[in-house]
């Protein structure tokens, strides 16, 4: 018994020891100026415990201190939380000292399982522009295929001849059930990688969609490099299939069928002297890029459209106001809904908002003030996460908590949330690029939905999917189950008439973040 309670003693002892030279080491590597650290109650692991709630944690800890910015420390980093709506702008102003390159060339090394001269090629200094070039050019590669203008008109004109084609199966086999998540990923898939790659898309072969949709679950783990071998088995099988595929699809000049996207990737990856397999392996990336957030932002968006009434009648009502009828024919121009459809555009943003699970990432590559106040230190990791900003009463009043349809029309009299603190397509230097072209297609589809057809839950009431188990590596939640609807055609004066669906051609982008409002 002595020797159990001495022993006990000991490792008492022990732990006491460990955590009072942690507590130290914390407050004296702890520079007054940073921002204040919290979640030290267990040094260097409360955090770590703390993410395991994803989001919650940081606007408990939001809620609890009400702190513009704050440090957490785990082993070997320190992470510098933004509140603040108004700090980030200060943020996204120190575009290399506050930098995504570096993370950005890791994360690619990592997920897309690249070569080692690969791997060099991402993280090489070029001329005129210094360490990790590779990324950094990226943007500026691709900027005019994704930029408002005739290419991405091209692109997006397919895409919604695709999403055209797939509302015009299901009219011709309507009434029909269908799991609603299950219908839209495989719709979604289709017309965005048709759009992106062309004739001659290795998305086509059912087994490529498949190992896709394998690779996927398994992105956190390749991202932290957690054994991958071990604990992403499938995945890392499923990438070297869709490389393979890819392969084939370079090698045979598919790309040169494709958009002016996926030209312009092809185009950055010779001029930066990528050969082989990495020029497929690099796809990956862009593949991840075109599709991970695509296929739960149109589920949502149809989601919050058909299962409210009142919403629903608005919203046909906005999208028949653009068709223009003729005898037998009812034409609508997408470019029109863009331009027309303010309830439907606000939905699409509210809907991002409310499930947005999106952080920016950013690394100290020296020692920053902050707005001249907080000291920022090089190799820490600043983060801004979407639904600190989201969830933000400052940013969108006293209602932030619901999902209000109208949220972003603009309106005489009407306040309008706070442009910086809407974070669907993050901002600043990774502002997503492909920001146009996701919001056409998605809004083609759910808008000729809408109007083609009537949904019904087959469990006689909608139920409210949750998103607990959503991949973090996504920016809008997966639902955790799908959802089982009896789709029926609409009966409106439009149902028999035949349907052309065009998209004229436009200069002007839809106001989708603070940088897009003049
Ligand atoms: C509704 C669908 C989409 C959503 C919600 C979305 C959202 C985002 C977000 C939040 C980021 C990160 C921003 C940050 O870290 O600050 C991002 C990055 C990116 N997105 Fe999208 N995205 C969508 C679809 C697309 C599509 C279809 C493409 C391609 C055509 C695309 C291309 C990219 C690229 C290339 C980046 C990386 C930018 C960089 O690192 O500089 N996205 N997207």
């Amino acid at each position: 018994m002595a020797t159990i309670s001495s022993s006990l003693l000991l490792g008492l002892s022990g732990l006491l020891a460990t955590y009072v030279f942690l507590h130290f080491l914390l407050m004296l590597t702890q520079n007054p100026q940073e921002p204040r650290a919290l979640a030290t109650g267990i040094p260097f692991l409360s955090p770590i415990i703390g993410m395991r709630k994803k989001g919650k944690f940081y606007t408990e800890l939001r809620n609890k201190f009400n702190l513009p910015v704050y440090t957490l420390r785990i082993p070997f980093m320190r992470l510098y939380i933004i509140n603040s709506t108004e700090l980030i702008p200060a943020v996204q102003r120190q575009i290399r000292i506050l930098d995504f390159a570096p993370l950005e060339a890791k994360a690619a090394m990592n997920v897309m399982g690249a070569s080692p001269e690969g791997r060099k090629i991402l993280v090489r200094d070029v001329e005129g522009v210094g360490g990790f070039g590779y990324p950094i050019l990226f943007d500026k590669a691709i900027h005019p295929a994704v930029t408002p203008g005739p290419m991405l008109d091209a692109m997006n004109r397919l895409s919604v001849l695709k999403v055209a084609e797939t509302v015009e199966l299901l009219a011709a086999q309507a009434p029909k059930t269908l799991k609603l998540f299950d219908w839209i990923k495989k719709e979604i898939t289709h017309a965005t990688t048709e759009a992106v790659y062309g004739p001659k898309n290795p998305f086509r072969d059912a087994k490529v969609r498949e190992d896709y949709y394998k690779f996927e679950p398994g992105i956190i783990t390749l991202l932290l490099n957690i054994f991958p071998t071990l604990f992403a088995k499938e995945s890392v099988q499923a990438r070297k299939d869709i490389v393979d595929s890819f392969h084939n699809y370079f090698t045979s000049r598919g790309h040169e069928e494709g958009s002016g996207f996926v030209k312009a990737h092809y185009q950055h990856k010779i001029d930066q002297g990528l050969t082989g397999r990495d020029i497929a392996s690099f796809e990956i990336g862009g593949i991840v890029a075109i599709m991970s957030n695509t296929i739960p932002a149109a589920f949502w968006l149809l989601y919050h459209t058909i299962t409210d009434a009142a919403i629903l009648a608005e919203c046909r009502k906005e999208v028949i106001d653009c068709c223009k009828i003729s005898e037998d024919t009812c034409t609508l121009d997408i470019a029109q809904v863009k331009a027309s459809c303010p309830v439907l555009l606000s939905i699409l943003k509210e809907t991002l908002r409310f499930h947005g699970i999106g952080t920016s990432v950013r690394i100290v590559m020296q020692d920053h003030l902050l707005d001249g106040k907080y000291l920022l230190k090089k190799g820490g990791v600043v983060m801004i996460p979407g639904v600190v900003q989201h969830t933000s009463i400052p940013a969108y009043g006293e209602t932030v908590g619901e999902f209000q349809h109208k949220r972003f029309v603009r309106s005489p009299g009407r306040k309008r949330p706070n442009p910086v603190a809407f974070r669907g397509f993050g901002g600043g230097s990774t502002l997503c690029p492909g920001r146009n072209f996701a919001s056409t297609e998605v809004l083609a589809f759910v808008a000729l939905a809408i109007v083609r057809f009537d949904f019904e839950p087959t469990k006689g009431e909608w139920v409210f999917p949750t998103t607990y188990n959503a991949n973090m590596a996504g920016t809008i939640a997966q639902p955790d189950h799908d959802v089982e609807v009896r789709v029926s055609l609409a009966t409106s004066k439009l149902a028999d008439k035949k349907w052309n669906v065009v998209l004229s051609g436009s200069d002007e982008g839809i106001q989708l973040s603070a940088e897009d409002i003049r």
